[in-house]
């Protein structure tokens, strides 16, 4: 079982012949040392995220922070028999050491919607915990990539990004918006519609993280499949851009996703963490900084290296669908990232 969850997690959108370079280049004796904090590591997503990357052997320390409720779950976890060491910290006086000497500082600490709640509804609690979370990182690991998980991630971003400027440490190619969720529900929905195995699916999701923002392109998924007409392909985009708040009404006030989410964010750690130790060609989506449209942090696909972007493609050809639902996103996706810039710069 721990086997299989590790083995997926070494796979990624390069495949197979990726998981066959990890096992011979990068078998826990032999990866780098790699530190990942999980900032937010009691809550919801944050639990079964630090599980999930215990179970990574390219992480060597994993350093759980959180408000609330960090020594037990690190205590937890860290009995597992994995390679990573676990250490636990509570309370922003610890905050620095849990930093300190990080490659990859993942967030997703910050409120939950409720049902009847959008994700900018969202934006007055988590924008100030964000910026303070990205105050401590310029500060005590200025070089590690930030994987943005905190809603509403289309503001969260540019909110880090104007931090992370005002503290004179920003590198675009370390900040990463994580929008992985889109993609793993784009896969499952085409995945059922299609009636094809999952594992073997693949569809780039581009714009944003809310609502019509969220853009997947089922025209460039593969397999390619001929059964699906028109009105299939409306249903599932609309079915992915609405992924999340099928879940916050199904939890009917107990939160949002966490469990498909940690898995999300693993897989896109994991993505990480391949281009940091040289694996070549890996390749995922995210909410970059990005020159492909006009908008300055857009999400597509993103090559991921040593120094974290490699590369932001282009988005491919598009249906007329996918080109009408790419200029119906941009007025809320602009007015979202400005409202996170504004944030920062007018305080
Ligand atoms: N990007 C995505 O696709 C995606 C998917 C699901 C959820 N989310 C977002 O992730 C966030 C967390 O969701 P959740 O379900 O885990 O919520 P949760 O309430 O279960 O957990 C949040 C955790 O953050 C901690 N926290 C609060 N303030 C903190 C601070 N200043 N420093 C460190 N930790 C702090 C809390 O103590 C709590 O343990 C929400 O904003 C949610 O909208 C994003
Ligand atoms: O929907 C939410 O509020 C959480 C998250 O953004 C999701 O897509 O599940």
């Amino acid at each position: 079982m721990l086997r299989s969850i590790q083995s997926s997690l070494r796979r990624s959108t390069t495949g197979a012949s990726s998981t066959h370079l990890l096992r011979r280049f990068y078998s826990s004796d032999s990866a780098p040392e790699r530190k990942v904090a999980v900032l937010g590591a009691a809550g919801g997503i944050g639990q079964p995220l630090a599980l999930l990357m215990k179970l990574n052997p390219l992480v060597s320390k994993l350093s759980l922070y959180d408000i609330a409720a960090t020594p037990g779950v690190a205590a937890d976890i860290s009995h597992i028999n994995t390679r990573s060491e676990v250490n636990g910290y509570m309370g922003e006086d610890q905050l620095g050491k849990a930093l300190e000497g990080c490659d990859i500082v993942i967030i997703p600490a910050g409120v939950p919607r409720k049902p009847g709640m959008n994700r900018d509804d969202l934006f007055n609690i988590n924008a100030g915990i964000v910026k303070s979370l990205c105050t401590a990182i310029a500060k005590y690991c200025p070089h590690a990539l930030v994987n943005m998980i905190s809603n509403p991630v289309n503001s969260t971003v540019p909110i880090a990004a104007e931090v992370f400027k005002k503290a004179g440490t920003y590198d675009e190619k370390k900040l990463f918006g994580v929008t992985m969720l889109d993609v793993v529900r784009a896969k499952t929905f085409y995945a059922e519609k299609a009636k094809v195995p999952v594992e073997g699916v693949n569809v780039p999701v581009v714009g944003g993280h809310a609502g019509i923002t969220i853009l997947p392109l089922f025209s460039q998924a593969t397999p390619q499949a001929n059964n699906l007409s028109y009105e299939d392909i409306e249903a599932l985009t609309k079915r992915t851009q609405d992924g999340g708040t099928e879940v916050v009404v199904a939890k009917a006030g107990m939160g949002s996703a966490t469990l498909s989410m940690a898995y999300a964010g693993a897989i896109f750690a994991d993505a990480c963490l391949k281009g940091l130790n040289g694996v070549p060609d890996v390749v995922e989506c995210s909410f970059v900084q990005s020159c492909i449209t006009e908008l300055p942090f857009f999400a597509s696909k993103v090559r991921l290296g040593k120094n974290g972007v490699e590369e932001v493609l282009d988005l491919g050809p598009l249906s007329d669908y996918e080109k009408q639902g790419l200029e119906s996103l941009k007025p809320e996706l602009k007015s979202s990232i400005e409202k996170g810039i504004k944030f920062v710069t007018e305080s």
